[in-house]
């Protein structure tokens, strides 16, 4: 017989995945982690409540965000809909040399209270900083795998000695390292750069050893079709899905984007045919 836990860490995944084994969350820490100028092309989707109504209603999988968000706007997100709460984060205020530290700014028990189904933490591998990012991790996954919940690890490879010796973060090989130290160290799911490619994307699928890779968004595409372009490559790569925040919210029409955006990874549709059906042609 499996452990209690076992069961609910399962239980609690599928209220991300899918039976077809692929999820779209939207991404919402933008308004701490890079500044609420993110919203400012269509500043109303600096209310939580009218992005969060928008992409509920357009049918996303489950959505991610700090704790303060889900306190605030938490109960937009309808029961069906996956809720990860994210339990580390940084400023980009802080001086350069100190943003390659993510810091821990709420625990286990927040998120747990906040009715969390996934807790999430992001390692910067490769940082000066790595190993307090690492405890952090494994102290945030021993107690959240005790009670039975999934950890979701944003696996970035950043750090100087990255940039000196592969010259760009979403080189491949570090990419994948970054996967294999996620999976290594215990994640449930993992987020991560797009390596440029579908081949070399899909050896960092096969670097995580089973599991789930998800595309980390990025800065929005002008042409919408070539972010579906991009999350197709992800899904024949063998990804799971992508985390989305700036290519849903800083669009003025979020919801016929994310229907178009579910078309490509839950029905292997054509992305051109996907923004066709939904207008965006
Ligand atoms: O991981 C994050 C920040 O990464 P960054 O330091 O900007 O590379 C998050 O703020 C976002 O959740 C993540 O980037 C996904 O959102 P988009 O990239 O799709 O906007």
């Amino acid at each position: 017989m499996d452990a209690y836990q076992s069961v609910g860490i399962r239980r609690r995944l599928r209220r991300f995945f899918r039976r077809d084994g692929r999820a779209l969350i939207f991404a919402m820490d933008h308004g701490f982690e890079h500044g609420p100028t993110d919203f400012e092309e269509h500043w109303e989707h600096v209310n939580p409540r009218i992005i969060l109504r928008k992409v509920v209603r357009a049918g996303i999988d489950g959505v991610m965000m700090l704790p303060g968000i889900a306190r605030i706007a938490g109960d937009e997100v309808k029961p069906n809909v996956g809720l990860m709460i994210k339990l580390t984060s940084k400023t980009n205020l802080r001086p350069k040399d100190e943003q390659l530290l993510q810091s821990q700014l709420g625990f286990v028990e927040d998120a747990v209270k906040l009715g969390a189904d996934a807790i999430a933490a992001t390692v910067y591998w490769g940082s000066p900083q790595e190993d307090v990012m690492m405890r952090q991790f494994a102290e945030i996954a021993s107690y959240a795998h005790d009670l039975g919940f999934p950890v979701v690890q944003f696996a970035y490879p950043r750090g100087p000695y990255i940039n000196e010796k592969y010259g760009r973060k979403e080189d491949y090989r570090v990419v994948m390292y970054g996967a294999r130290a996620a999976a290594e160290s215990g994640a449930d799911m993992i987020k991560t750069y797009w390596t440029g490619s579908k081949e070399t994307f899909a050896k960092v699928v096969d670097a995580a050893a089973g599991v789930p890779v998800l595309l980390s968004g990025g800065a929005k595409t002008e042409n919408p079709v070539d972010f579906l372009k991009l999350v197709w490559d992800v899904i024949e790569a063998g990804g799971s899905g992508a985390v989305v925040g700036r290519n849903i919210f800083q669009r003025e029409n979020p919801e016929p984007f994310i229907k178009a955006l579910l078309r490509v990874i839950h029905r292997n549709e054509d992305p051109e045919e996907a923004a066709k059906a939904e207008g965006l042609l």
